[in-house]
């Protein structure tokens, strides 16, 4: 099986939060969705809430699945879920800054290459077509 990666496509009040990463030193400074590695024996919905509270210190919802996958630089393939916050407000744990952004917003940011089919793909689903 291949190794997964998982990320939260958090939205509230119509935005999408985007988180800057702090590290390794070639990814530094660009934008992701947050999220990280699924561990051995863990689901990967699991894996996406233990990320995002280590990250952001806040519980998330999980709602669809963004259908497709997308095979990252590094030889994983990341899968994406909407998702909203259930409690807590995000802070920056492991990042650099955090941005919410509204749909005509969502490419103001420097995102990871990788990140840049996956943000049109929850375009389509949150915002739906043409904006
Ligand atoms: N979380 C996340 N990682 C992404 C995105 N796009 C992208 O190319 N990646 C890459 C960056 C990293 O090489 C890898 C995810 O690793 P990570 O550092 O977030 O995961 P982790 O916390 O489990 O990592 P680790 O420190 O245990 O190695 O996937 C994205 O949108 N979100």
């Amino acid at each position: 099986m291949e190794p997964i990666v998982v990320g939260a496509a958090i939205v509230a009040d119509g935005r999408l939060l985007a988180a800057q990463r702090a590290e390794p030193e070639a990814l530094r400074g660009g934008w992701e969705l947050p999220g990280g590695k699924v561990d051995p024996g863990e689901t990967e919905p699991d894996a996406l809430v233990r990320e995002c509270l280590e990250e952001l210190g806040v519980e998330v919802v999980l709602g669809e699945r963004v259908p497709g996958e997308w095979p990252l630089p590094n030889g994983f393939m990341m899968h994406v879920w909407i998702a909203g916050i259930g409690r807590g407000a995000p802070h920056p744990h492991e990042h650099l800054a955090l941005r919410w952004l509204g749909r005509h917003e969502l490419y103001e940011v420097a995102w990871l290459a990788a990140d840049l089919p996956v943000v049109a793909a929850v375009e389509k689903i949150v915002w739906g077509g043409r904006g």
